[in-house]
């Protein structure tokens, strides 16, 4: 079992009684794309936008992100809004750049054990201790990824927040697996907030309501919803990304089911 020293309660509204959306395009496309989700997340009196500069891409050929002219557009967009921003680092080269513009730094399923990376944003890290939001890889066990965060906090950032977003299994209906239990069992194991991205193992927008509900019933403390002003016409992962319509009424039910918990969705 993991030996991951237990973290302070992290700040940036992960206190216990609240549920931070990390909510935005997968992948920033445009000026024009990225500030209409911004203004739609802002509209609903959320504190953070998601978006993807550098992408992971199965393939070569598909869109790759637009690299440091997305971190530009998030940081204008961000200061502008007062939003906090968060983004996914995938190369150790690129940790003071993206540190640079960002407010929270994302480490994605696909270097769940890129051991020099997260050491490399531990490092980065170190003085700021800016949020790392830490996903679970496809095949990760739960003890490999509370151990791997002993890489991320050994230099003293203890601002961690565990992503579940689902893991491979024989089950082909839904992209990835949501693993719901992961919830509770990283409460009881750890004292890291737990966040559940519900896009990534839906696939597809109509499961994400749904998916979300349960996050937050499971304890979840902080979601990652994709949002897309024109899913059809995404760079990346359309058919998961929700529309701002859609994700307004999804905040509203989710503010529901947040009040009844004594929470509230920030
Ligand atoms: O978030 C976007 C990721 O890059 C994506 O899930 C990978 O998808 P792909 O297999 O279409 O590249
Ligand atoms: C690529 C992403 O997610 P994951 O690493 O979970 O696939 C993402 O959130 O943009």
């Amino acid at each position: 079992m993991s030996e991951a020293k237990l973290a302070p309660i992290p700040d940036l509204g992960q206190l216990g009684n609240t549920i931070t959306i990390y909510a935005g395009p997968c992948s920033v496309e445009s000026q024009e794309q990225f500030d209409e989700v911004a203004e739609c997340v802002s509209d609903l009196g959320l504190r953070w936008i998601r978006g993807g500069a550098f992408k992971p891409r199965t393939n070569p050929h598909s869109f790759q992100g637009l690299g440091e002219d997305a971190l530009k557009i998030m940081k204008s967009t961000g200061e502008r809004l007062g939003l906090l921003t968060l983004t996914e680092v995938m190369d150790s080269a690129h940790c003071e750049l993206v540190h640079s513009y960002v407010d929270g730094l994302q480490v994605g399923a696909r270097n769940f054990q890129n051991f020099s990376l997260l050491k490399k944003i531990g490092q980065v890290t170190a003085e700021s201790h800016k949020m790392v939001l830490y996903k679970r890889g496809f095949a990760g066990l739960i003890d490999e990824w509370l151990a791997a965060c002993d890489y991320l906090n050994d230099c003293g950032n203890e601002n961690i927040v565990l992503c579940e977003r689902g893991i491979r299994t024989f089950e082909k209906a839904t992209r990835f697996t949501l693993d719901i239990a992961a919830v509770p069992v990283i409460h009881k194991l750890s004292v890291y907030p737990v966040c559940v991205d519900v896009s990534h193992p839906a696939g597809q927008r109509d499961l994400v309501p749904s998916l979300a509900k349960a996050a937050v019933a499971a304890g979840a403390d902080s979601l990652m919803i994709e949002v897309h002003p024109n899913p059809p016409a995404a760079l990346s992962d359309g058919p998961q990304q929700l529309t701002p319509a859609q994700f307004r009424v999804l905040v509203e039910e989710l503010r529901e089911i947040a009040a009844v918990l004594g929470k509230e969705v920030v």
